[in-house]
């Protein structure tokens, strides 16, 4: 009979350590034919070079590096295994996005991608050429076709493979999550694998790369489009799939195992978050992190991301309280930190707010306290923050959610200071549904919530000035988000967000600062793209620009 093991390898490349990715590729082949008794291995799209590899494509010694990285996975690669891996490759002076076939010490056959995605966060066609041939390589008496990624998302390429003779799909795919991601993907091959009559089989990289996360969930279906086996999301490993020939003369999936996904949104996004935090952190070799917690619920939750993260023993968590912080923001912000278990220190401001204040008091002279004095308080405390993260080797963990980046409510050089975000692209009414399932996690799991109830309750306050709320200069969360999602996410003009019922003065207000603020988050630190439309890639606008607002 016909059949064999077909291993999907959802690993997490370093982008640009060509041989370490090597050397990953090499122990997951070796491990999957121990393991699992593997005949094929598939790795991720462009997993020699990690995705994307932006224009390290355009370094001149890719080229090179690549062809000693697949030599050096010719000589160690465990024989009798068939593994599709992708890399870039330069071939009569043209590059191409690349799936490799090696078998026993030689690479028999390679396909080249030929749906290049150029929209939102992708841009292959900066860097590749179109292949235009379909590969399918026979193994152990089964016709496996191979394409890459974006080549499942259009019609063509798989009808090429079926007709050029495949009986089953393999893709490679560097395929970056956002909220609904999931069920888009499930649903579009389902239907591909039911037209194409052919079962498909799913394997995608995992991990974080600076803004984008991965969430791996790899999958087989079958040729009706049912799923057949299911890796985890947010986690590397390798999933043993078995093809066999039937009766009929197709390939079966034999049911295998069935893993389960995150239950809701909320834990999804909190994955994403975890994921795209401790990814920036280790990959770029910090000790840990350290952030200013003002007993606020965006600090405390990014506080709390940042401990699933990395462990408490890697979290550093600073209050700097001044006049108009609160007593409860004081004891909420250590009972935060004593709960979560780590390192806190308090350090005042207010030495520094005096000195700041002399200094400039006679450029000052006659004129009324404003922004000014507010942003001061900021300023103090985000230099504070770069200090520790110099001394100590941490990296600061900056905290401002989506909602507060697109209206421009944070102060440059102040709290806006750090190297990465995990709310960037969570609005605020995310962050309250966040810290709540947290929260509830927390409690099934017998451990005490790590958002303390009140801070969730509280009114939100930037507390720089006396009894400050944020809905004294904006409109209620739940109202500003959903603005902001027609504007962000659904491009609506203003009048089509005042006819969909809003307030004509809210609308305008906030449609004027997003616009108005596209200066401050060009100079924010990146962070977790959650959406469609995250304030990185997918949404460029210039920042001088004469542009009215209206239709
Ligand atoms: N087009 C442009 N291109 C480049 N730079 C530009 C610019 N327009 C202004 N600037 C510069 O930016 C400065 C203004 O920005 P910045 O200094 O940040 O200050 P600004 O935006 O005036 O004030 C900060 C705002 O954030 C709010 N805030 C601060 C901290 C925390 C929170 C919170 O809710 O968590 C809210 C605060 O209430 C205030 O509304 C100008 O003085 C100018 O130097
Ligand atoms: N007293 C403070 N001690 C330590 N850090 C502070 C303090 N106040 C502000 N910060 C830092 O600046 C960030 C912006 O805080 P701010 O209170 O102005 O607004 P916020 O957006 O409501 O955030 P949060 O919900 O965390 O309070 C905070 O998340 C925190 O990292
Ligand atoms: N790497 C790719 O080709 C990714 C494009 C694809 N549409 C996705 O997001 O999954």
């Amino acid at each position: 009979m016909q059949e064999l093991t077909l291993v999907m390898a959802q690993l997490d490349p370093l982008t640009g350590d060509i041989p370490g990715n090597a050397e990953r590729a090499i122990e997951a082949v070796r491990e999957a034919k121990i393991e699992h008794g593997a005949d094929v291995v598939v790795l991720p799209e462009l997993f020699l070079a990690g995705y994307p590899p932006e224009d390290l494509l355009l370094r001149e010694s890719m080229a090179a590096r690549i062809e000693q990285a697949r030599q050096r996975m010719a000589e160690k690669t465990v024989r009798d295994v068939l593994v599709l891996v992708g890399y870039p490759a330069e071939r009569d002076g043209r590059r191409f996005n690349m799936a490799g076939a090696l078998l026993n010490g030689e690479w028999r056959d390679e396909y080249a991608k030929r749906a290049l995605p150029n929209y939102r966060v992708f841009d292959e066609k900066r860097y590749f050429e179109v292949g235009d041939r379909s590969c399918v390589i026979e193994h152990r008496g089964i016709r496996l076709g191979v394409l890459i990624c974006e080549d499942l998302w259009v019609d063509e390429p798989i009808a090429d493979t079926v007709a050029a003779g495949a009986e089953v799909i393999v893709s490679l795919n560097a395929s970056p999550w956002h909220r609904g991601k999931s069920t888009e993907r499930v649903e579009l091959f389902a239907e591909s694998a039911r037209r194409a009559q052919c079962p498909l089989i799913y394997v995608n990289q995992i991990g974080g790369q600076d803004e984008l996360v991965f969430d791996g969930a790899s999958f087989a279906l079958d040729a009706g489009g049912e799923c057949r086996v299911q890796a985890l999301a947010w986690q590397p490993g390798l999933m043993p799939i078995r093809l066999t020939r039937n009766d009929d003369g197709g390939v079966d999936i034999v049911d295998g195992e069935l893993m389960p996904l995150p239950a809701t949104a909320e834990e999804s996004l909190y994955c994403a978050l975890v994921t795209g935090v401790r990814d920036y952190v280790n990959k770029s070799g910090f000790h840990g992190v350290v952030l200013g917690l003002s007993g606020g619920i965006d600090s405390a939750l990014s506080l709390a991301i940042a401990v699933d993260a990395l462990g408490p023993d890697r979290v550093q968590a600073v209050m700097m309280p001044y006049h108009y912080t609160a007593e409860i923001s004081r004891e909420d912000a250590a009972e935060q930190a004593r709960t979560l278990g780590v390192h806190y220190e308090v350090l005042e401001i207010a030495p520094m707010v005096e000195a700041f204040t002399a200094t400039l008091a006679a450029s000052f002279e006659g004129s009324a306290a404003d922004t000014t004095e507010e942003n001061l308080q900021s300023r103090i405390r985000g230099t504070l923050l770069m200090a520790l993260s110099n001394k100590k080797g941490l990296m600061v963990l900056t905290t401002g959610n989506k909602s507060e980046m697109a209206v421009g409510y944070a102060t440059l050089y102040g709290d806006m200071v750090g190297g990465y975000n995990a709310l960037k692209d969570v609005y605020k009414t995310w962050v309250y549904r966040l810290a709540r399932w947290r929260n509830r996690q927390a409690l099934e799991e017998g451990e005490a919530e790590c958002v303390p109830a009140r801070v969730i309750e509280r009114p939100p306050s930037a507390e720089l000035s006396e009894d400050q709320l944020d809905s004294d200069s904006l409109p209620d969360y739940d109202v500003l988000d959903e603005i902001l999602e027609r504007y962000i996410e659904g491009d609506q003009s203003q009048e089509a967000i005042i006819a969909a019922g809003f307030d004509r003065d809210a609308v305008e207000k906030v449609v004027k600062l997003v616009d108005r603020t596209e200066y401050k988050r060009r100079q924010a630190p990146p962070g977790v793209r959650a959406t469609l439309r995250g304030f990185g890639r997918d949404r460029r606008y210039p920042i001088v620009n004469g542009w009215q607002p209206g239709d």
